[in-house]
């Protein structure tokens, strides 16, 4: 059993607050979109497709007390709230996608006249919470490529080693996870040696949340520094590099936790294939190449400190840009729930 980031029935909302894990396990109550974009930007919850589901389901529980009975006052609303949880971080794509499909689905709720205010909000709140069983249900196809894609590319049936980044498991998604569901299904098709996380600094999420992830389910793992990459590479085999994504532009260039690009590089000099693990809702095919992808600077702070204990110099300039983006030159596949492509080949998805 997977940890459990998000508890949700209709009109009631909890977050695990992972700003405390791995040592206090907290959930914190989410009474509406104020708090939802609050838990967002403070990181309390991360990872781009949880963003997008409990940004979405604090505006559910927010409607569930809302007795408003004129549609088109609804709809204004909805469309404002939404457009404000969108801005509580700027470069997952994930909320901005689910943001456009609720205004869609609420525009056409109001002007069909069939529709009264009770159908309008059961329905509304309907499509959010399908969000939440879609998400796992896509993790799962997403595992289970990625581990096909990976076993077909590796000769013979050797051990498979796998270094990931970040936290992209059942703590950054509705459950199972991107990046961390390929190495799931890898471990369930009992072909996985060893998996390799960095610490992912400054906010720590593979030394405190992915490593947790993999204590938690038994996985035989190692925790590494960033910086040792290159070093694990140039001594032990690895197989491949999964990692996940916030948003992927329409030519493969991929916007993820910062790190991830060096590591591409480090992968490509060593002949180790990379892949992106990402459900469609991380595809943003608007958006011609990587170079247009907005990147979120955080608070020189999750630099210069641990907690309260500070381990910087005092006075020093930061740069703490929380994303970069690799090149679709560095990347062998994207593994989605619908299968893995070419970086250059996303606008075949919708074929599938
Ligand atoms: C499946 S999570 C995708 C992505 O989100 C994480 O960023 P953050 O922890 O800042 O929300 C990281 O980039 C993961 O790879």
């Amino acid at each position: 059993m997977s940890l459990e980031s998000i508890k949700y029935t209709r009109g009631s909302l909890e977050i695990l607050d992972q700003l405390l894990l791995p040592l206090q396990t907290r959930y914190v109550k989410v009474q509406g979109v104020e708090d939802g974009w609050k838990v967002i930007n403070k990181m309390q919850v991360r990872g781009a497709p949880a963003i997008a589901i409990v940004g979405c389901l604090s505006l559910a529980v927010e409607l569930e007390k809302d007795n408003n009975a004129d549609k088109k006052i609804m709809r204004q609303e909805i469309e404002g709230k939404l457009n404000y949880l969108v801005s509580a971080r700027p470069t997952a794509v994930n909320i901005k996608l689910a943001a456009d499909e609720l205004i869609n689905l609420a525009n056409s709720l109001s002007a069909d006249e069939t529709v009264t205010p009770e159908e309008f909000k059961e329905r509304f709140v309907s499509r959010i919470e399908g969000m939440l069983i879609k998400d796992i249900e896509d993790n799962k196809a997403i595992g289970r490529y990625g581990c096909e894609a990976i076993l077909k590319s590796l000769e013979g049936d050797g051990p498979v080693r796998i270094l990931t980044h970040c936290n992209t498991g059942s703590l950054a998604t509705a459950g199972y996870g991107t990046a961390l569901g390929v190495i799931r299904s890898l471990r369930e098709s009992k072909r996985l040696d060893h998996v390799y996380c960095t610490e992912t600094r400054p906010y720590n999420q593979g030394a405190r949340l992915t490593a947790y992830e993999l204590v938690h389910e038994k996985i035989p793992s190692t925790l590494i520094v960033d910086s040792v990459v290159s070093a694990l590479m140039n001594s032990r085999r690895i197989s491949a590099v999964v990692v996940g994504a916030d948003r992927v532009a329409a030519n493969g260039d991929t916007a993820n936790k910062i790190g991830t690009y060096q590591i591409a590089i480090a992968a490509k000099h060593h002949g180790v294939p990379f892949y992106i693990a990402a459900p469609l809702t991380s595809i943003d095919m608007a958006l011609r190449s990587g170079d247009r992808i907005k990147i979120e600077e955080r608070p020189e702070r999750e630099m210069t400190h641990v907690g309260e204990h500070r381990i910087a110099a005092p006075g020093i300039s930061c740069w703490n840009p929380s994303f970069d983006v690799t090149p679709a030159a560095l990347i062998a596949g994207i593994i989605t729930e619908k299968g893995v492509f070419a970086p250059d080949k996303l606008s075949e998805i919708n074929s599938k």
